[in-house]
């Protein structure tokens, strides 16, 4: 599927107030709702304000090591809009001394997801704050990772495309393994240099280490959760959890299906294609 670049969209909601509004309207906490369910819910309608022009409202998913927040940021970069990654908004909130650090914290270093109540509250907050700097538009990364987060998301917003970037699971592996982030200027890079060689029908597929600059090299940090045992519960808990949400947005035609070729230098120029977008800048700089 070829997306339409125009940069102006349909018209759409004040998505952060009505976030608020669905979470006053629909206790979080008596809402469970199976996928079978949720595809029968539309019959309630929640009120959609402000026919505006808009920017992109896109969705990055994908399991853990993809390269979400590397694509997803790029884009941004390039369309000029918030990249909004709810694993950071997670580890922002475990950085401070905030009241649910220490619950995070377990959570997210078993693996596991963070409830839905509370990923939603801090992605309100974190619309919030940008809608009050007159932001508009958005690539959300990391969510919705379930069925519920997704419901929720169509009905108080238009998603216009949802990217699904896909790579092998020995890969992925790997390159959470070699992820580091400097702890001064918050970059990430990765330090793996993967050979995978073809296996059961899979491609062979090479990618070169993404090397930080000296001035972060002895800044580098390991995220708590990038170990191989938690990796592992991670991509577990993304093919029992997350995947049925890509057979979401299948079934409503928004799922851009993107197998990654390689690293960045291969794979940028290919996405670029397939959203029918140009980046000059960007292509110069793809291999640096
Ligand atoms: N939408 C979400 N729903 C539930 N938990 C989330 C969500 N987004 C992030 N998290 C929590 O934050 C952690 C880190 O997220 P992220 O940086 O997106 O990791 P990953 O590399 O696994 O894609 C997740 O393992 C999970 O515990």
């Amino acid at each position: 599927m070829a997306a339409t670049m125009n940069r102006v969209f349909r018209p759409t909601s004040s998505y952060s107030s009505l976030f608020n509004q669905l979470i006053k309207i629909r206790p979080l906490s008596t809402a469970a709702v199976t996928s079978s369910e949720s595809l029968n819910t539309s019959s309630q309608s929640y009120p959609r304000a402000d026919p505006k022009p808009r920017n992109v409202q896109w969705v990055f998913l994908g399991c853990p090591g993809v390269g979400k927040g590397t694509y997803a940021s790029r884009l941004c970069s390039l369309l000029g809009v918030p990249h909004i990654a709810t694993g950071d908004l997670v580890r922002e909130e475990l950085a401070s001394t905030g009241p649910l650090s220490t619950q995070l914290a377990e959570i997210v270093n078993q693996g596991k997801l963070v409830s839905d109540e509370i990923i939603i509250s801090l992605l309100s907050k974190r619309l919030e704050a940008g809608e009050s700097k007159g932001e508009s538009g958005f690539i959300l990364d990391g969510f919705p990772r379930t069925i519920r987060q997704a419901e929720i998301l169509e009905e108080v917003t238009d998603i216009d495309l949802v990217v699904n970037l896909k790579l092998r699971e020995d890969v992925l592996l790997e390159k959470c393994l070699g992820r580091r982030i400097c702890n001064q200027c918050g970059k990430g890079f990765n330090v793996a240099s993967i050979n995978a060689e073809e296996k059961n029908g899979l491609p062979a597929m090479s990618m070169a280490p993404l090397l930080p600059p000296p001035h972060c090299a002895s800044k580098l940090i390991t995220r708590s959760d990038d170990t191989e045992l938690v990796v592992k519960e991670r991509l577990r808990v993304y093919n029992e959890k997350s995947q049925p949400v890509e057979d979401f947005y299948r079934s409503r035609g928004k799922l851009m299906e993107f197998d990654l070729p390689g690293g960045i230098p291969e794979s940028w120029p290919k996405l670029l294609d397939a959203l029918n977008l140009d980046d000059q800048e960007h292509k110069q700089s793809a291999a640096a």
